[in-house]
């Protein structure tokens, strides 16, 4: 030890002791070894250098024991805050930070305590194409999100929960940070059950709209335009003895389990149904309705429109998103070229080669009149500005549109919808199996819709006496906003012997009524209905005159209001 120690012993006795002193204090800052000057030369020196070791290992055990317990100390404080505060972190790109927000931004009181706050407004009629699909995962646009780095309290099912944001960047605007959801140990129980309803909430409200997309052509380019929000049509709203079925089947085709079954077997996920009948029997309603019921966004690709080519309809399938509707309304409107030729300025005739298979067949393509096609399914991008590039006719061909029906390029995990009202019409290719695998027939309306339609338009809740009397003021309001008169009190039973009235004023031989028996479109009784809302009375009397009156002037299918009330 000691010739380890030789280099040292040439030191000057005091320098030594003062480094040594030094390396302690250093190594366990807080104390302060002195080390003193040991009197009798190496033998003292030795003495020193001994008292050294032994307070160097003193002074790294001391070290050792220091740095164990700011550990557990540590594990400690963050055990018992666990305990004490169980926290739930959600990161910004998780779903779940959009609910909190949401519940946030509907909670009055959260908004009494904002100190400072920052606006921002997401529409979800601003999404884009993809986005929207992100959207219903929860993912957001970067930049549409605002926070505020505040700790909120708020007061849910009689718990306190503190939501604040972990900044990360500048103090306003987070990007990747952390939102931090904190209540009180013995509430455990209330985080869990606050995300739970934030969620619902948040899903609760995307329910109740409905996305659809229309498509924009010009020269060289297309795209999927912002989409129009209409809220949801309700499933009830539909009155058909086929929807249910067609749920049924379009449930089973989404299912994780069919879509697995395909994969298996190398089939392309997808199904076509083609809607084909009378015009208002609702072949669009029920698509509305479908999407609402199914979460499902709807994609119109109007093969008609102008500036549309091959090309650019291979393209809207590609980037319509998966799992959802993809219409394509009035299909007839593409004759074969030597079936038909229209030869307004508006029309177009593809390419003109042999007629058989449909791999080139050639069309003409008659465009919608005055947007009719959009307008059908959501009143359409009204006022949409047409360039001169847009009124480039459209130079569809039926290859071009098989192609993108069942193509390599095809949507997968989507549903085709085509509606029609002459099915005749269509190409044979068009509707070879494979293509249209459901076929719904649309009829004009039976005596069965008659009567259950009556009873959608007056609901007994709506003719209750106490709708009437709970608060002058506000049933005064209610019955001038409903338009239902004070006469007009009925119960349950009183509307239903109406509705079986109004179906028999309307088909008096149960649907088999004049030569080829009563045919009226849904469409044409809901705009008879809609000028009774004051009164189902009246609905019931008027109805066998304007029965009578629009079967002689051949006016029932799709006819407007023909009610003369001079
Ligand atoms: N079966 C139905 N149940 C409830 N409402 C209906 C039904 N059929 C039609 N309607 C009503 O009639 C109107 C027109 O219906 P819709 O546009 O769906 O008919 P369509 O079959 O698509 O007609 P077209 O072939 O002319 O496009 C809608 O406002 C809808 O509310």
């Amino acid at each position: 030890m000691l010739e380890l120690l030789g280099p040292l012993a040439a030191m000057d006795q005091s320098t030594l002791l003062k480094s040594a002193s030094q390396l302690l204090n250093t190594l366990a800052p807080g104390t302060n070894f002195d080390l003193p000057v040991a009197p009798g030369g190496d033998a003292g020196l030795a003495n020193s250098a001994s008292t050294f070791i032994g307070f160097a290992i003193r002074a790294i055990l001391f070290g050792y024991v220091l740095n164990w317990a700011r550990r557990i100390y540590a594990a400690v404080l963050y055990k018992a805050n666990k305990l004490l505060f169980p926290t739930a972190h959600i990161l910004q790109s998780d779903s779940a930070y959009s609910w909190v927000q949401s519940w946030m931004a509907a909670d009055p009181n959260v908004q009494n305590q904002l100190d400072d706050f920052m606006l921002s407004t997401r529409e979800s009629s601003k999404a884009r194409g993809g986005d929207r699909n992100l959207l219903r995962s929860g993912r957001y646009d970067d930049d549409d999100d605002e926070f505020l780095e505040q700790v909120i309290r708020i007061r849910y099912k009689g718990c306190w929960i503190w939501v604040s944001n972990e900044p990360g960047g500048n103090p306003y605007r987070v990007h990747g940070g952390t939102m931090k959801i904190t209540t009180l140990g013995y509430q455990k129980h209330a985080l869990r059950s606050f995300l739970a309803a934030a969620h619902a909430a948040f899903y609760a409200k995307e329910e109740r709209e409905l996305l659809i997309f229309h498509s924009e052509s010009g020269a060289g380019y297309t795209e999927w335009q912002d989409p129009i929000s209409r809220p949801s049509r309700p499933w009830s709203s539909v009155i058909l003895p086929l929807k249910e079925p067609i749920l049924k089947d379009m449930e089973r085709f989404l299912s994780n389990k069919e879509s697995r079954w395909y994969a298996a077997r190398g089939i392309p996920h997808r199904r076509g149904y083609l809607f084909h009948g009378e015009p208002g029997a609702g072949k669009t309603t029920l698509v509305t309705a479908l999407a609402s019921r199914l979460r499902l966004d709807i994609y119109v690709i109007s093969i008609c429109q102008n500036g549309m080519d091959d090309n650019k309809l291979s393209e809207l399938f590609r980037n319509c998103q998966p799992h959802s509707i993809i219409l394509l309304e009035d299909i007839d409107r593409i004759f074969s070229a030597n079936q038909s030729i229209s030869t307004g300025s508006s029309s177009t005739i593809g390419p003109k080669t042999a007629s058989g298979d449909g791999s080139s067949t050639p069309f003409i393509l008659t465009p919608p009149q005055n947007g009719e096609v959009e307008a059908a399914i959501s009143g359409g991008p009204e006022g949409q500005e047409q360039t001169e590039e847009k009124k480039e006719p459209s130079v569809v061909t039926m290859s071009g549109l098989l192609n993108a029906i069942d193509g390599v390029s095809s949507q997968e995990g989507c549903i085709l919808i085509a509606s029609t009202n002459h099915p005749e019409k269509l190409d044979p290719a068009l509707t070879r199996a494979g293509r249209f695998d459901v076929r719904v027939p649309f009829h004009s309306a039976s005596p069965e819709q008659a009567r259950l339609l009556f009873l959608h338009f007056f609901p007994a809740e709506d003719f209750r006496q106490d709708h009437k009397t709970d608060d002058p003021l506000s049933s005064e309001v209610k019955l001038a906003d409903s338009g239902v008169s004070l006469t007009d009190t009925l119960d349950q039973a009183e509307l239903d012997s109406l509705a079986r009235a109004f179906s028999e004023a309307v088909f008096p031989n149960g649907g088999a009524g004049g030569v080829e028996g009563t045919r009226v479109a849904m469409a044409s009784m809901q705009a008879y209905l809609l000028n009774f809302k004051e009164s189902p009375r009246m609905a019931v009397s008027q109805a066998a005159e304007w029965a009578r009156s629009a079967e002689k002037g051949g006016l029932l299918l799709d006819s407007p209001t023909m009610i003369d009330f001079a």
